[in-house]
């Protein structure tokens, strides 16, 4: 196994409030890492730090043993590193395929306007390739003209993948994916995943959805109150009593 990711002594405080706090945990390249705890344990927080939105107080990120953190959000995508967000964040007005090749912008061209309408001929083409070869992957390809907002929420959180996932990461992080899914589309987004793995893709989740996470992650990191809490696999953290006890109070089991 080998380490792509490495949150070393990641701290940030808010004013008063030190929201993540001396946090430390690897992932390996080609699995699928949860990150889970309590509301408000951090791991949004982490994510915002991990991706470039914010920047740690102190501490850093590695990804293949280079300092990203501090970086912005776009350097650190162009270094194979993306995250989708909670909330949709879809260009609503633009059709499905327009939105995976914002996606692709990345890797083609640095100029989301460009990435759409200004390609050399060999750079658009190749662009569009991409953002169908991945619209397909994700199921989406009977919609390529649609507005994104008019796709179903289950097809709306699959493009938001498909246009995190067009830039060819090497690690991709998604906040709550399951949010709002009915339990087809979970299981069918579950799938997704575990192809992407298949891929090579790395995966960092933060998911509420417990039956999602242990059915789907390698190793799991629990945090609580902006601290690593307990660190395992599925069946590990799910009969770990400080994990059993932060979430329910020790009355019952995770999962
Ligand atoms: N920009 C900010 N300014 C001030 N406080 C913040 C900011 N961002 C997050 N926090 C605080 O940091 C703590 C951790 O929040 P965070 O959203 O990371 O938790 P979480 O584990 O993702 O929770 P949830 O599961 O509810 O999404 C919370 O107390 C939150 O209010």
């Amino acid at each position: 196994m080998t380490t792509i990711l490495e949150i070393k002594d990641l701290t940030i405080r808010f004013g008063g409030l030190t929201a993540v706090d001396h946090l430390n945990f690897s992932v390996e390249e080609g699995t699928i890492h949860g990150l889970i705890g309590p509301n408000g344990a951090g791991k949004t927080t982490t994510f915002n730090m991990v991706s470039g939105f914010y920047t740690p107080t102190s501490g850093e990120v590695l990804l293949k043993g280079e300092r990203i953190s501090g970086m912005p959000m776009h350097l650190v995508a162009r270094k194979g590193l993306v995250r989708t967000f909670q909330h949709s964040t879809l260009f609503a007005e633009l059709s499905v395929l327009e939105n995976a090749l914002v996606g692709t912008h990345m890797v083609y061209k640095p100029n989301i306007f460009a990435a759409i309408f200004g390609f050399d001929g060999a750079a658009r083409k190749a662009a569009r390739e991409r953002a169908v070869e991945v619209l397909e992957f994700f199921g989406l390809a009977p919609h390529l003209h649609e507005r994104a907002g008019d796709l179903s929420h289950g097809h709306q959180r699959a493009l938001g993948m498909a246009v995190a996932y067009a830039s060819k990461p090497t690690v991709i992080l998604l906040d709550e994916p399951f949010t709002g899914m009915n339990p087809e589309e979970t299981r069918h987004m579950m799938e997704l995943m575990r192809r992407l793995k298949s891929g090579g893709t790395t995966i960092l989740i933060v998911e509420h959805d417990m039956q999602a996470i242990m059915g789907l992650c390698d190793r799991i990191t629990c945090m609580s109150f902006g601290k690593l809490l307990a660190e395992g696999n599925p069946s590990e953290i799910r009969n770990h009593p400080a994990v059993i006890e932060a979430y329910l109070g020790g009355a019952r089991h995770v999962a």
